[in-house]
């Protein structure tokens, strides 16, 4: 009989069903644990591969971590059979701390206003962008910078076809942005390429992943960073034939030099509704204490009528106004 802490006989409590030991002895010890990355996710099958002994493995998920918890690039704690052998499914039991997301909003059917984690850990987000073919939009840039900066990922520009456009006047635009930008072109037919090792060593080491709109060549970068694609996911040739792409699951794949990147297809909008404006100050730092003369809740927007960013000149102005066009790229209902 447990300690109800009284002797009324009136007071009862409910009968623990699960025994009245406390619940974490009960538990199976998961000591045994291995850790591992999630490289994609697939009808509730979790593609791993394993820390330790690069094996890939085929996992789903232990029922007590609920619905949508894991992300592609999810460090995991598995257990079960981790052979990797065909036909065998290992089990994850835990989701290891991230330091990162990039999430998108939900799709219909889904509840309204959730967020969910397509990417889980990145160092790094490449925004990819065509100088041309199709032409740049900044609307795009603009959010997938605010994902990036409320994520916890750096942004880098990635312009392709730098043969058919100067980027000069989309580096005019973003000169205000302490943002890296790198440049590729690509003739898979001739063989031929300019800037792609500046983006391999950028890639090289970290865990990066990869946005960009339907055509501006993503896939020919990726086909030119990671020339084995399909290993890396464990042999599954028919889900990395790109273009065929019909769900929204990010893949990981592996790179010759260390490092992960991990494409995104069919992603077409994040979720921003959740950026306050303090939290995308931070990514300007040089406007935090034009920010302390604010009144409480100031949002920044322009609007405002006693905004301490008002009192910015020159240069900082400018700075200014570009952290307000990010605040506004919250709102656009643009994709992405
Ligand atoms: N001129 C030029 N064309 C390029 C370059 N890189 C890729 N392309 C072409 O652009 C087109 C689109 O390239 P993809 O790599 O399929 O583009 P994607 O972004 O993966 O597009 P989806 O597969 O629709 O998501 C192809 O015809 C490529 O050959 C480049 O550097 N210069
Ligand atoms: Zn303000």
């Amino acid at each position: 009989m447990r300690d109800t802490g009284t002797d009324d006989p009136r007071v009862r409590i409910r009968p623990n069903r699960r025994g009245s030991r406390p619940r974490t002895k009960i538990r199976p010890d998961y000591d045994d644990a291995l850790t591992a990355r999630v490289y994609r996710v697939d009808r509730g099958r979790y593609h791993l591969i394993l820390d330790e002994s690069g094996t890939a493995v085929v996992s789903v998920k232990a029922r007590e971590l609920g619905r949508g918890a894991i992300a592609v690039g999810d460090r995991v704690a598995v257990v079960g059979d981790t052979s990797g052998r065909k036909d065998t499914l290992a089990r994850i039991v835990k989701v290891l701390e991230r330091t990162s997301t990039l999430r998108r909003t939900a799709e219909e059917g889904e509840a309204a206003g959730n967020e969910r984690v397509i990417v889980a850990n990145a160092d790094k987000l490449l925004i990819i962008t065509a100088l041309a073919q199709p032409e740049p939009r900044t609307g795009m840039i603009d959010r997938c910078l605010v994902a990036a900066y409320d994520g916890g990922m750096e942004p880098i520009l990635v312009l392709t076809k730098s043969d058919l456009a100067d980027p000069t006047p989309l580096l005019d635009h973003y000169r205000n942005l302490e943002m890296r930008v790198l440049s590729t072109w690509i003739n898979e037919e001739m063989g031929q390429t300019d800037g792609v090792d500046v983006v391999a060593s950028e890639v090289a080491g970290s865990i990066s992943v990869l946005v960009g709109h339907s055509g501006v060549g993503k896939s020919t970068l990726i086909n030119a960073l990671v020339p084995d694609a399909e290993r890396a996911t464990g042999s599954v040739n028919e889900v990395t034939g790109r273009g065929r792409h019909t769900s929204s699951s990010a893949i990981a794949f592996d790179l010759a030099d260390g490092g992960v990147i991990i494409d995104t297809p069919g992603v077409r909008s994040f979720g921003l509704a959740h950026v306050d404006p303090d939290m995308l100050l931070e990514a300007f730092p040089d406007l935090i204490p034009l920010a302390e003369e604010c009144p409480r809740g100031c949002t920044h927007a322009e609007t405002e009528p006693e905004c301490g960013l008002d009192s910015a000149t020159e240069q900082t102005a400018e700075r200014v106004e570009s952290y307000r066009r990010l605040l506004e790229a919250r709102h656009n209902a643009e994709q992405f």
